[in-house]
């Protein structure tokens, strides 16, 4: 190693004395010791130094390289390319909505019955119930056992639709203390596909710089017959609380885009800043106790990802896509949960709301004309 002065030039020997560790240099001063010691003139490395002789050939390696770069670049383009169509055949021929089936498991504050009501198959799961017995065929059933990362591997590749310029929706719906909330959100030591998805786009997207993706945030909450910012700075979020309707309002622009009038709207850059906004709209969201689940959802909780597309690589698509991710409040038997009051009609509106939702899957299915969109708002 050579440490050069201006003028002159010290020689650190290379080779160090045996039983001594080579990356200490016992007895030898460190470099920035030399650059600080009043002492010794002031010390640089020099890398710059390139014998005239050698630039020629260096310049031509350098040349080279850019080369074989540009082809290495062009080849991921077309593979890329292929990538897409691939996973486009594959979600084509598996149908644009897949429906997958999660069951949880008994909780420790649930009586085990002796014979199981359900059983599972990959693909179908049979109920049994008093005197009948349903069977169901699902796109994919994920058994008691299944963990956070079994149901995410599924999600997973509407992730790369995504970021292919589609847009996506993921939604959890289901009875009360299904484990609805669990699969969205997850809990610290078992995050759910919010934070899995957030954390998975930002690993997806971060190998390429030429590909510079931007992605933006948003989070709301469907709650009786009131759209929540739940992003929103805290003052202007009381203020709402105050008039008791937070009153955004949904538009959709003559492309048939949606979109909500005054949503909070945050730049996520990686997946802290992403978590951090997720953890204060999660924070936000309206809960409370009843008898079937202790913390139970009483509205319907989304969180909106934007991605804005790179230059160039949506060749004839929109350049912005959506990602939505939606737990959905829970259906309930007011018996069952012993609610009252407030907790009530909260239960109501989400039953009435979900009614809606479902004319709207029904009309998607058929390819109808008219989507009934709205009628889930005029519900809450
Ligand atoms: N797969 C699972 N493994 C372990 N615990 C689970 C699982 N699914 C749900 N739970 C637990 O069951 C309880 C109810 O789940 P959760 O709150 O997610 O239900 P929910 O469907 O969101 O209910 P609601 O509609 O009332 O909000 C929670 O304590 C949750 O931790």
């Amino acid at each position: 190693m050579f440490i050069s002065t201006e003028e002159e030039q010290i020689s650190l020997p290379m080779e160090t004395p045996l039983g001594m560790n080579p990356d200490s240099f016992e007895g030898l001063p460190l470099v920035s010791e030399l650059l600080e010691s009043p002492t010794t003139p002031a010390v640089y490395t020099d890398v710059n130094v390139v014998p005239e002789h050698e630039k020629k050939a260096l310049e031509q390696t350098i040349l080279n390289l850019e080369g074989e770069i540009e082809g290495l670049r062009l080849r991921q383009r077309s593979l890329d390319e292929k990538r897409r169509e691939t996973l486009n055949k594959i979600l084509d021929l598996k149908g644009s909505i897949r429906v997958f089936c999660r069951v949880r498991p008994f909780l420790s504050t649930e009586k085990r019955r002796i014979r199981e009501p359900i059983s599972t198959g990959s693909e179908k799961i049979m109920v049994r119930s008093v005197g009948s017995r349903k069977e169901f065929g699902l796109d994919k059933v994920f058994p008691q056992e299944a963990s956070q990362e079994d149901v995410f591997v599924e999600v997973e590749p509407t992730l790369r639709s995504a970021l292919d310029g589609h847009n996506v929706c993921i939604l959890a719906y289901g009875q009360t203390g299904t484990g609805k909330t669990f699969t969205m959100e997850g809990t610290n030591d078992q995050p759910g596909i919010v934070l899995r998805a957030l954390e998975e786009l930002f690993r997806q997207t971060s190998g390429d710089s030429s590909a510079s993706f931007t992605f933006s945030m948003s989070m709301l909450e469907v709650y009786m017959g009131s759209l929540r910012d739940l992003l929103a700075p805290r003052s202007s979020t009381k203020a709402c609380e105050a008039v008791s309707k937070c009153c955004l309002n949904i538009q959709t622009d003559p492309n048939g885009s949606v979109e909500i009038e005054r949503l909070t709207e945050v730049g996520v850059s990686d997946f802290t800043q992403a978590s951090r906004w997720y953890s204060k709209g999660r924070r936000a969201r309206s809960t409370s106790w009843t008898n079937v689940n202790e913390e139970s959802s009483r509205s319907h909780c989304l969180t909106r990802i934007t991605i804005g597309q790179p230059r160039g690589a949506t060749e004839g698509k929109a350049e912005v896509s959506k990602l939505w991710m939606v737990d959905l409040g829970g259906s309930e038997r007011c018996l069952k949960t012993g609610a009252t009051g407030q907790t009530l009609d909260e239960g109501r509106a989400i039953n009435l709301s979900l009614s809606a939702l479902g004319d709207v899957i029904a009309a998607l299915k058929r390819k109808r004309g008219h989507i009934p969109y709205r009628q889930v708002l005029c519900w809450v």
